[in-house]
């Protein structure tokens, strides 16, 4: 939980900070089985890996889910990875660490697969059956299986939780770092299209969701019966959309997340991530303009950026003015007018 929360934060925010914000520590595996049992049909979950050639990671992270997870403690029902095209041997790795695999093109094939993430995770829905569907990407490494644990752990124990949010640190490691090179490590220089992109654009149309520490992350749980009235953005504004979209359709107390330690994935390109900054700010102008929120959102809030880092076991937030004053065009200035009058 945030230790501090700075003055300027809106007051639900500030509010929901203290109240639907964990750590994963705070709710014990065994506590879950438990509350797992209790719940019954409604305590069944389905992780999901969306994998589009990740054959170097894919496996690893299929083992730890199955041994920790399933095998060690029943607290996953099922493991399914869904091969959004793969040209390499995703599918094989991860079969072979125990996941049952499904190709995008073999869950409702009557309708042609898109490309990006989103589909992969829209279909996903028809691939499994658990009433708590759980996302965990597919390139992560040095995997903790605290990111399922953690995430599902307030959908078990509190029935008017409906999505709960991964937060972590994020390291920016390029390939090779930490072999003797440690100035390709910074330890919080991730997540440059969240901090760029994705924040600035929830904090001023959504303030509500400012609270959000990686609201781009694709960890995330949530319940079937809400993911199921949602609409799908099929590439990289599936996260942005969702969010936006549980918020209108659950409200933020609806909405939750959980510390779970730090998270390492493979890096994409700086054009790469424009193209998916480009999606992204599209899903968003689209909820926009479906909501009328554009102009709505200008009397909203005072525009303010909170961003966060990490101190000792939880991240403080800080919040920042984002300034709109202009100047009028100099020509409209009596000064310069008169200075240049003999131009
Ligand atoms: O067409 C695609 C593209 C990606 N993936 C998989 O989706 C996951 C995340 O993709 P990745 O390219 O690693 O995304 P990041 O660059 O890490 O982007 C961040 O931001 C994205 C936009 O919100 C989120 O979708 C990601 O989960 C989040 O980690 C990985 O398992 C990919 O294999 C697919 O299944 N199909
Ligand atoms: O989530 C993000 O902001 C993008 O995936 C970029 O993350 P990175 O800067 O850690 O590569």
């Amino acid at each position: 939980m945030p230790a501090e929360l700075p003055p300027a934060l809106l007051p639900e925010v500030a509010s929901w900070l203290r109240r639907r914000s964990w750590s994963a520590a705070d709710r014990p595996v065994h506590s879950l089985l438990a509350a797992k049992e209790a719940a019954g049909r409604a305590g069944t979950i389905s992780v999901v890996l969306p994998a589009l050639d990740e054959e170097s990671t894919v496996g690893a992270i299929v083992s730890v889910i199955r041994r920790e997870l399933m095998e060690r403690l029943p607290l996953v029902d099922e493991l399914v990875v869904v091969d959004s095209g793969s040209a390499d041997r995703t599918a094989e790795a991860a079969a072979e660490a125990g996941a049952r695999v499904v190709h995008r093109d073999a869950i409702l094939p009557r309708l042609p697969a898109e490309p990006g993430k989103g589909e992969v995770l829209w279909r996903s829905l028809l691939a499994t059956s658990g009433e708590i569907v759980c996302f965990v990407d597919a390139d992560l490494r040095e995997f903790d299986p605290a990111f399922v644990s953690g995430i599902v752990g307030p959908l078990l124990t509190d029935p008017g939780i409906q999505l709960v949010k991964a937060m972590y640190d994020r390291p920016y490691e390029l390939p090779g770092a930490g072999e003797g090179g440690d100035a390709t490590i910074d330890p919080v220089g991730g997540g440059r299209v969240t901090e760029l992109v994705a924040r600035p654009l929830l904090n001023l149309h959504w303030p509500e969701l400012a609270g959000f520490v990686q609201p781009l992350g694709g960890e995330y749980a949530a319940r079937r019966s809400l993911l199921e009235r949602l609409p799908f953005p099929t590439g990289y504004g599936v996260e942005l959309g969702l969010l936006v979209d549980a918020l209108e359709a659950a409200g933020l107390d609806a909405l939750a997340q959980v510390d779970v330690g730090v998270r390492h994935h493979r890096h994409q390109d700086s054009q790469a991530l424009g193209r998916m900054a480009a999606t992204i700010y599209r899903t968003a102008l689209e909820r926009l303009d479906r909501t009328h929120r554009l102009k709505a959102s200008a009397d909203l809030v005072h525009p303010l950026l909170t961003q966060f880092t990490r101190t000792g076991t939880g991240f403080t937030a800080h919040s920042h003015p984002v300034g709109a004053l202009e100047r009028p065009p100099m020509h409209t200035v009596p000064e310069y007018v008169s200075r240049h009058s003999g131009y």
